[in-house]
């Protein structure tokens, strides 16, 4: 048994895994370093806090009483929080050299990395993975494992934010709408709706074309906390990209599977 957590920008990502079958998801909020210090001390699986191991994950009593504290496996774009976590006797720090992809530049983000090799090594390759997270990221590999490369943008949450927090009076909008705004908008959270929504959608599309112009009939996976709206909205304006695109919000864990395989 071995827990896999993500440290994203905007929360830690959890899987519990026996050998290679993922049995359970879960995410929580980071955690202050008093709250690690409390967790080295555990010793067994039940021993872990509530905001570590909540109570609906525990409830499944998937793990037997007493199982030891198994080893953590750590993925982390938040050196800070790393810094925090890597004393942890439990804690194994996963890091890009051990993940196979060629052509890595030293500074991709370690998630990124994961979930393309996850996405290939699953599904194959040639692979572009979309993460929908605090920060929206296209990557993408050739049938050879070469990193293509892709791109960074603001995430849907984080333009609405940004917006709000930049300006004198523009107000904070929902990100999730029922159905898309007018493109015209005449009011101003419509306005804020339609530009940032408008745009993303015709992004990814123009992104998706140009994947699918270097390499025809390979495939797109989406992942991401903000992908299900998303692809909602893509459902609405590009009904024949959304439905080209897979959804796996286990991306991650995947990757990790295939990487901690080896150690
Ligand atoms: N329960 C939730 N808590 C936080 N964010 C959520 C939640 N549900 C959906 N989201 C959306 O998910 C986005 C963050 O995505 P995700 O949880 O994948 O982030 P992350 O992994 O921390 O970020 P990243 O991997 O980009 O560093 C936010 O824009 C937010 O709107
Ligand atoms: C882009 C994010 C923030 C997405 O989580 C992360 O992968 C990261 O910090 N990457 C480092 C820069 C890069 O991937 O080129
Ligand atoms: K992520």
């Amino acid at each position: 048994m071995w827990l896999a957590l993500e440290i994203g920008n905007s929360r830690l990502h959890w899987g519990l895994f026996t050998g290679t079958t993922l049995s359970h998801t879960w995410d929580t909020d980071h955690v202050a370093e008093s709250l690690t210090q409390q967790l080295c001390q555990c010793r067994t699986l039940d021993d872990l806090p509530p905001e570590i191991f909540p109570s609906h994950v525990r409830n499944q009593q998937i793990v037997p009483d007493q199982t030891p504290h198994p080893p953590i496996f750590l993925a982390s774009v938040l050196p800070q929080q790393t810094a925090i976590w890597q004393n942890h006797p439990h804690v194994r720090v996963l890091t890009l050299e051990q993940i196979p992809l060629l052509n890595m530049y030293p500074t991709l983000g370690i998630d990124r990395a994961l979930a393309l090799w996850g996405a290939g090594k699953s599904l194959g390759f040639p692979m572009l993975v979309i993460d929908a997270g605090t920060a929206l990221t296209f990557t993408g590999a050739d049938t050879n494992h070469y990193l293509i490369g892709g791109a960074i943008l603001p995430g849907l949450g984080l333009q609405f934010t940004t917006l709000r927090q930049k300006t004198g009076q523009l107000p904070q909008v929902q990100t999730e709408i029922t159905c898309l705004p007018p493109r015209f908008a005449l009011n101003t959270p419509e306005a804020i709706q339609s530009g940032i929504i408008y745009t993303l959608l015709a992004g990814i599309k123009d992104f998706c074309l140009s994947w699918w112009q270097l390499f025809p009939d390979a495939k797109i996976l989406i992942k991401g906390g903000d992908h299900g709206l998303l692809l909602k909205y893509l459902q609405f304006q590009f009904p024949e990209i959304a439905a080209r695109l897979i959804v796996q919000p286990n991306l991650i864990f995947w990757g990790m599977r295939e990487v901690v395989k080896f150690c």
